[in-house]
């Protein structure tokens, strides 16, 4: 971390300090409903603001195409609020009059969330003329979202090209966290990669399978490989069109002596909803009128076979869906099989991603896990080596 500048060389007292955090958190009918993304920002809140700083919150919520109310983050301020113990004023817009008044308004010690970044089109494109109504809004500039830093955007990346720019304590703890549980991980290497987010993650599974012994796929990730193997996944989650890349990726993990181990069954349903009917199939008779909604035991059993095989397991993405039960399952038997083992002193086990934390808090094992990082997009970057903006950005 010695190559970052950090809150020590910060003098914020009075200063109005621009904080880049990511409170993309799991969400139900308007409610957290996990609260790790929240608590590990506190402590760099708490520290600027202790320090007499005006801490401005700047962060994104979900994917909006333009200005979406069920996109808001007002919901997430009032969730701030309640834990850090402190009054946690929220705008509207995050450049603009409205920002600009609000924090006018600061006191040292204040803190504001202003609304979603990503309202704005020149938040993704990082636009120069939306950083600079960003920067007018600071004096210095904490990333302290390390599980946004993959994404080189005004407020992840552009802001610290032109205010004085700091690595937030949570942007330094997963540095170092990460660095010193993975830069050399012992082997054999498993990683575990599920979730919904096929589109996005898909390509970097084509350098992970160079880095890693065997490769888990599960959730909606795992279905647009079965569907490119040719086997029919019914009204699944699937990103029909990745279909080469999946089948590129089979390949490259072939030639890199990297194991694939995709379901051989899957728990489906006719909705996506809590306590739907449900049966267990092959996944070559998935029918046709029928989502895959979790991974079923007989995979399980290969993906629990598989982190018996493995000496360090990187897990980003849930198996299935993991908040509506009984589709939980295949992914709280598999985090606690890797807990377990963790216990025993026989696995090194990293796991990461906003709904991967919540999926492991639900299943009760997060503490047993080696170390649990805030990121999901973001760890699997690193995971592969790549560089990620926001952390370059930082660079001293
Ligand atoms: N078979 C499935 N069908 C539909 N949704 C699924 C399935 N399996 C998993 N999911 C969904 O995947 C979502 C989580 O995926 P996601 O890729 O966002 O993981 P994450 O841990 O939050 O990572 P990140 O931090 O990168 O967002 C959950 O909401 C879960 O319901
Ligand atoms: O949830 C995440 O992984 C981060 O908040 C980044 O979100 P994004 O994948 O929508 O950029």
């Amino acid at each position: 971390m010695t190559a970052f500048r950090t809150l020590d060389q910060a003098d914020v007292q009075g200063k109005r300090v621009l904080v880049r955090v990511d409170l993309n958190v799991p969400m139900e009918n308007g409610k957290v409903t996990d609260a790790t993304r929240i608590e590990r920002v506190l402590p760099t809140i708490r520290e600027i603001a202790d320090k007499g700083g005006k801490v401005i919150l700047l962060a994104h919520f979900g994917r909006p195409k333009g200005r979406d109310p069920k996109e808001s983050l007002k919901p997430v301020a009032e969730a701030v609020s309640l834990h850090l113990k402190k009054n946690v004023a929220f705008a509207d817009d995050c450049i603009g009059e409205v920002a600009e008044k609000a924090v006018a308004a600061l006191k040292g010690g204040d803190v504001l969330l202003l609304e979603n970044t990503r309202f704005h089109a020149g938040e993704e494109k990082n636009d120069p003329a939306f950083v600079s109504a960003l920067a007018k809004l600071g004096d210095l500039y904490v990333n302290d979202a390390f599980s946004a830093a993959h994404r080189a955007h005004a407020s992840t990346e552009g802001l610290a090209r032109v205010l004085p720019a700091y690595a937030g304590r949570t942007m330094q703890q997963e540095l170092d966290a990460l660095t010193k549980g993975l830069e050399a991980p012992k082997r054999p290497v498993v990683a575990i990669v599920g979730g919904a987010k096929v589109s996005t993650k898909i390509d970097l599974l084509e350098n992970l399978v160079t880095k890693v012994d065997a490769l888990v796929i599960g959730g909606g990730m795992a279905n647009t490989f079965v569907h490119a193997t040719g086997l029919n996944v019914g009204k699944s989650l699937a990103e029909k069109d990745l279909a080469a890349t999946a089948l590129r990726i089979i390949e490259k993990a072939r030639t890199s002596n990297c194991a694939i181990i995709l379901p051989v069954d899957g728990v489906c349903a006719y909705e996506f909803k809590a306590g739907a009917v449900n049966h267990t199939y092959g996944i070559d008779a998935i029918p046709e009128d029928q989502m895959i909604l979790d991974v079923g035991s007989q995979s399980v059993e290969r993906i629990n076979a598989a982190i018996n095989d493995a000496a360090t397991l990187v897990w980003n993405g849930p198996l299935g869906a993991f908040e509506i039960p009984p589709f939980d399952q295949g992914t709280v038997a598999a985090a606690r099989h890797a807990a377990q083992r963790t216990k025993e002193g026989k696995l090194v086990s990293v796991a990461g991603g906003g709904d991967t934390v919540a999926a492991l808090n639900h299943a009760g094992v997060a503490e047993n896990f080696t170390y649990v990082s805030t990121a999901g997009g973001a760890f699997l970057e690193w995971m592969e080596g790549k560089a990620l903006p926001g952390v370059e950005a930082l660079r001293a």
